[in-house]
């Protein structure tokens, strides 16, 4: 059989192979470049309960997923804004594939028995789910802006607030796509907009890069709500009636949330088609 231009080239002047690839530079482990050690000094159990570190590990696994879509849905953003439909597409794929992660895994933290949590549960109060700074901008930048949850964050320093407010500030998903729009020469104000959406559904040849974006936020609005219904099932099934200990009604908060959409006008656009 022929030698490979590669095997040639190495038994002609009999060179030692090539270090691997990366091997150059020699200066990062995988320890050090996933800073693991910090990573996994972050689990601190309050209780000598068993299962708390699997409470403590399945929420800042939450955490951290929460800031990569905060990362990619302000990418999102600002590519609809600037005209790069193409590229929030692309984007809103990895979205949603993280997105169904996060509801999968509830199913993880299910494992555990409502008798197992209580051995822990008294001392997490007065914490909660509510003071989640990255899950309140998620929401925030999707457009469901609700001032009334800063006051919630009992312990948020003022680098978090600042963070909050400056989300209150910004244009969400939804600004965006309406700029994608008016780029397009749609009419966008409150009387028009019901009018360009289906102009957008209807004319799939001309507007379908428009149309499919409308369907990524839709998704994303879908399985936010996915998530709020797994979450309060989790609830019930751990506390029941219980009230939380952030101080709400608990499940009856949480199902009354699970009614919330994002996108209320591509809802609405369904009745008119
Ligand atoms: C044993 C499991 C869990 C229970 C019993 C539980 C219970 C609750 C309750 C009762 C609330 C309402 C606030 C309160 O009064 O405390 C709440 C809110 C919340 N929880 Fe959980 N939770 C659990 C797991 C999780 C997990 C794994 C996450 C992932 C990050 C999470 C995130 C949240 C968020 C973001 C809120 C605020 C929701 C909103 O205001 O719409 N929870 N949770
Ligand atoms: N609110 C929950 C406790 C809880 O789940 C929690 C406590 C501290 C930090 C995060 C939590 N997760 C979601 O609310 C409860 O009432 O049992």
């Amino acid at each position: 059989m022929a030698a490979t231009p590669d095997q040639r080239a190495r038994t002609a002047d009999a060179s030692p192979p090539p270090r691997s690839f990366g091997e150059e530079g020699a200066r990062l482990s995988y320890g050090d470049y996933l800073r693991l050690k910090d990573l996994l000094a972050q689990q601190a159990p309050q209780s000598g309960a068993s299962d708390e570190l699997l409470f403590i590990t399945i929420h800042q696994v939450y955490e951290l997923w929460f800031k990569l879509l905060l990362h990619e849905l302000e990418r999102i953003r600002d590519a609809m804004a600037g005209g790069e439909l193409w590229h929030a597409r692309h984007l809103f794929r990895r979205v949603h594939a993280v997105e169904r992660v996060l509801v999968e895994q509830v199913q993880v933290l299910e494992t555990m028995t409502p008798q197992d949590f209580l051995e822990f549960r008294s001392v997490l109060a007065p914490a909660s789910g509510f003071q989640s700074v990255q899950f309140r901008e998620l929401e925030f930048l999707s457009g469901a802006k609700d001032e009334a949850y800063l006051s919630r964050l009992r312990d948020a320093d003022d680098a978090e607030l600042a963070r909050l407010r400056r989300r209150l500030a910004e244009p969400t998903l939804w600004d965006a796509y309406l700029t994608a729009l008016s780029q397009r020469g749609l009419a966008v104000s409150d009387e028009e907009i019901m009018d360009s959406l289906l102009a957008v559904a209807r004319d799939r040849g001309s507007y379908d890069d428009l149309w499919e974006l409308a369907e990524d936020l839709l998704t994303h609005d879908e399985t936010a709500a996915h998530w709020r219904m797994r979450h309060v099932q989790m609830v019930e099934r751990q506390i029941g009636t219980k009230s939380g200990t952030g101080g709400s009604s608990g499940a009856p908060y949480l199902r009354g949330r699970t009614r919330m959409q994002f996108f209320p006008l591509l809802w609405e656009l369904r009745a008119w088609l």
